[in-house]
């Protein structure tokens, strides 16, 4: 698709349009629209020739009813759109004027008109069925158009990412051209945001901050400046309050202490600085301490390091149904397993080890562990 810049060669001379409406005049108007009035003109084939008396063509001029940067982007996106598609059953985009306040788009005139004259009128079926298919190949155009005119799956590009990504096959939707510059760890923090986005249950979809706080990563990973990066989150991305547990460079993790039943009401962490220092104050969930369920804790060797977790996300049940939580959670190290504690239920994660190692986990947590993340020490 194009930029802006790139369409100079559609722009068309206020006064060009002024002479083509005999400036906005009554008697050229045709219709109002929900952002503006549109007005029937006679434009010179080619606008610099207005005043020679050369061939016209019959234009409509939407003169959009703006002020100051109002409407600028959804402007910009008529044009670009517009003049990237070219179809029978499209409106077809002559040009655009943009001068002082003026916002002004340019059509090929429609002799019949707008459809909805004839909706309310006396209809045979076959007009009915005409019109239906009409706006069904305008359609058809646009959504095979940004893919080619493929008969499975691909003919829907956020149902093949999906499937794409949940096989572990990217790569044969990646542009050619691109492919070979993108770094593995930064289009694995890409496609792992993108394929949230897609979630069908739109409460499972991550915020706008983490979308941007995920791209950002990506970036960084690509351009080869990043030391720390966040994975996850799972579970609610709007639930209870944020917190965070990042190990120091010259921390380690000595102790989780888990709350859990048919989920995980909180989780806490024990720290010990290298100078043999414990710090047992962060404790996530359980509205403020209060116990929910069994308490385990897991106490780490002193050359014990994590080496993977697994977890569910479920929903409660019972009294406070309804909310997304973190419902199992199991530790793996270079010596053992701990757990699972919680309940296997929902839709299941994994840390993708691959990024780096463990540094430290983030969430969300109220009443209960609402989301769960880790803060992964990058191997570049
Ligand atoms: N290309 C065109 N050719 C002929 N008449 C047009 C053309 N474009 C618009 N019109 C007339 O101007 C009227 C307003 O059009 P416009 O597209 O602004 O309104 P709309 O259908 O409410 O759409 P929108 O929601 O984009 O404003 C239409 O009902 C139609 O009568």
């Amino acid at each position: 698709m194009a930029s802006i810049k790139e369409l100079d060669y559609l722009k068309i001379p206020l006064e060009d349009i002024k002479l083509a409406t005999n400036n906005f005049s009554d008697t050229c108007f045709i219709g109002q629209g929900g952002f503006g009035r549109v007005y029937k003109g006679q434009l010179p084939i080619s606008s610099s020739t207005t005043r020679s008396g050369k061939p016209t063509t019959t234009v409509a001029v939407k003169r959009l009813d703006v002020k100051g940067g109002q409407g600028q982007h959804e402007f910009l996106i008529e044009i670009v759109m517009l003049s990237s598609y070219k179809h029978d059953n499209l409106v077809s985009l002559i040009g655009f004027s943009e001068e002082g306040d003026e916002k002004i788009i340019v059509y090929e005139h429609e002799v019949r008109g707008s459809l909805d004259k004839y909706l309310a009128t006396d209809l045979t079926w076959v007009q009915c069925l005409q019109i239906c298919l009409g706006a069904a190949r305008g359609l058809n155009y646009l959504h095979s158009g940004m893919i080619g005119n493929y008969d499975d799956e691909r003919r829907f590009l956020s149902h093949l990412a999906r499937l794409r990504f949940e096989e572990g096959k990217l790569d044969e939707i990646i542009l050619p051209s691109i492919r070979k510059q993108i770094k593995t760890n930064s289009l694995q923090i890409f496609s792992r945001i993108a394929y949230q986005c897609l979630e069908m249950d739109r409460k499972q979809r991550p915020t706008m901050a983490l979308i941007m706080e995920q791209l950002q990563t990506s970036l960084e990973f690509q351009i080869g400046c990043r030391r720390m990066t966040r994975i996850g989150l799972w579970g609610s991305s709007t639930g209870g309050s944020p917190w965070s547990s990042q190990l120091g460079s010259n921390q380690k993790l000595r102790k989780i202490m888990i709350d859990h039943e048919d989920w995980i009401y909180s989780i806490g962490f024990t720290t010990e600085e290298f100078g043999g220092l414990l710090d047992s104050s962060q404790h996530h969930g359980g509205a403020g301490g209060k116990s929910g369920g069994e308490i385990s804790e897991i106490i780490f060797d002193a050359n014990e390091e994590i080496t993977g977790i697994l977890g569910t996300v479920g929903v409660t049940t019972g009294r406070y149904a309804g909310y997304i939580v973190i419902s199992l959670l199991c530790f793996m190290t270079n010596k053992t397993r701990h757990g699972p504690f919680g309940k296997k239920t929902g839709t299941p994660f994994s840390v993708p080890w691959e990024l780096g190692s463990f540094a430290g986990f983030y969430g969300r947590a109220g009443f209960y562990l609402d989301g769960l993340g880790c803060y992964l020490k990058a191997t570049i």
